[in-house]
């Protein structure tokens, strides 16, 4: 996809015939009105995308995009590029903790490589490298644009391929160390905040590492003096191929129709930027859980959107996201087999 045809796009609102005959039905079943509370409207949502009251998601995977990031060259993370590519393995294999998750809930694991830093192909994931990782962006820019825009367009396809194969709705993840620096230095630019209100502690750091990790975001913020309105030239400069891709499996989602589970803090910062690049996508976006990472729910209050899930979890691999499946089944049975007011000869 090119920058003009991006910007092109334009995204068509979900259905606003079907979200209410949504509500209806949740609204003569026999319970306290709104009982079910955000769940009756993410089911309302849901029927809204996919255009039926007839709620079925039992098609289901979760995108899992893995790619490597320059700047642990800076130390910012306790794990370099080694633990990108053995958790790679283990996700092959169906041994991370997101397969595991995945396998009991009835979701298929969709493995992306769109850019790990190794030359060898990790086995078991699907190839859609753009580069061998990104640059340090302490230094340098971390991609180009073609190359973010090569991303986006990884992120849109497997939706197109996922939409053809049935999926009826998609969970997102990604692994890559050193991503909630790249995740971080994104909010920061795209909130217009200072580093240290939106930077935690990732997958583990010393104190010292925090420390580090906040200088070096607060001098790429310095460096490259982004604003708020780039999403683009943000991505480019301080994000990751993990962090595009999933950008593009958000625009994906509105394109065609299909509702997106964002994960954590750094699905969380590809979702803003979605939205930034391509207004009107949010309203294809399911909010799971929040991120024990600061910027999580800064992010999510940007798009206006509030998490259900609020267990401090911090694994990434789309663990928050497939956690929301089985909640929605639950929720389900509800609106599929509950006796309506009808039912119990009770009229309003
Ligand atoms: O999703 C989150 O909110 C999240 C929070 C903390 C850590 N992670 C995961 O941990 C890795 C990044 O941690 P770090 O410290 O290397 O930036 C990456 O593989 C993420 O999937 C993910
Ligand atoms: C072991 C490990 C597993 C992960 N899964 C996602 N990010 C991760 C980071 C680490 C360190």
């Amino acid at each position: 996809m090119t920058k003009e045809e991006l910007k092109k796009l334009v995204i068509d609102s979900p259905s606003k015939e079907f979200y209410k005959k949504v509500k209806e039905n949740w609204d003569g079943i026999a319970k306290p009105l709104n009982g079910l509370g955000q769940f009756e409207t993410m089911i309302a949502q849901i029927g809204a995308i996919t255009e039926t009251d007839k709620i079925d998601i039992s098609k289901r995977a979760v995108i899992v995009m893995c790619a490597d990031n320059g700047i642990v060259e800076e130390k910012i993370s306790s794990f370099g590029y080694e633990m990108t590519a053995i958790i790679a393995e283990e996700l092959a294999r169906g041994t991370t903790s997101v397969s595991r998750m995945a396998l009991r809930a009835g979701a298929d694991v969709i493995p992306v490589n769109i850019g790990t830093h190794q030359e060898e192909e990790i086995k078991g994931l699907i190839q859609r490298k753009v580069a061998a990782g990104t640059k340090n962006f302490y230094l340098e820019p971390a991609m180009s644009e073609e190359e973010v825009l090569e991303a986006i367009t990884v992120g849109v396809d497997m939706v197109k391929e996922c939409k053809e194969r049935g999926f009826s709705i998609l969970a997102t993840g990604e692994l890559g160390m050193g991503n909630t620096t790249t995740s971080s230095a994104m909010a920061a630019a795209l909130l217009g905040l200072g580093a240290e209100e939106v930077t935690g502690m990732g997958a583990g750091l010393s104190k010292e590492g925090l420390a580090r990790k906040y200088e070096i975001i607060k001098g790429a913020l310095e460096k490259y003096q982004l604003r708020k309105d780039e999403p683009l030239r943000i991505l480019g400069s301080v994000g990751g191929l993990d962090l595009a891709g999933l950008a593009g499996v958000f625009i994906g989602g509105a394109l065609y129709h299909i509702p997106v589970i964002i994960d954590g803090v750094i699905s969380a910062a590809a979702a803003l930027t979605a939205e930034r690049l391509v207004p009107g996508v949010k309203e294809y976006m399911l909010p799971s859980h929040l991120s024990k990472e600061p910027a999580a729910k800064l992010l999510l209050a940007e798009l206006g959107l509030s998490p259900v899930i609020d267990a401090s979890l911090a694994l990434g691999e789309g663990t928050g996201a497939v956690l929301l499946f089985p909640m929605l089944d639950t929720i389900l049975s509800v609106y599929e087999g509950s006796s309506t007011f009808q039912d119990i000869n009770y009229s309003l």
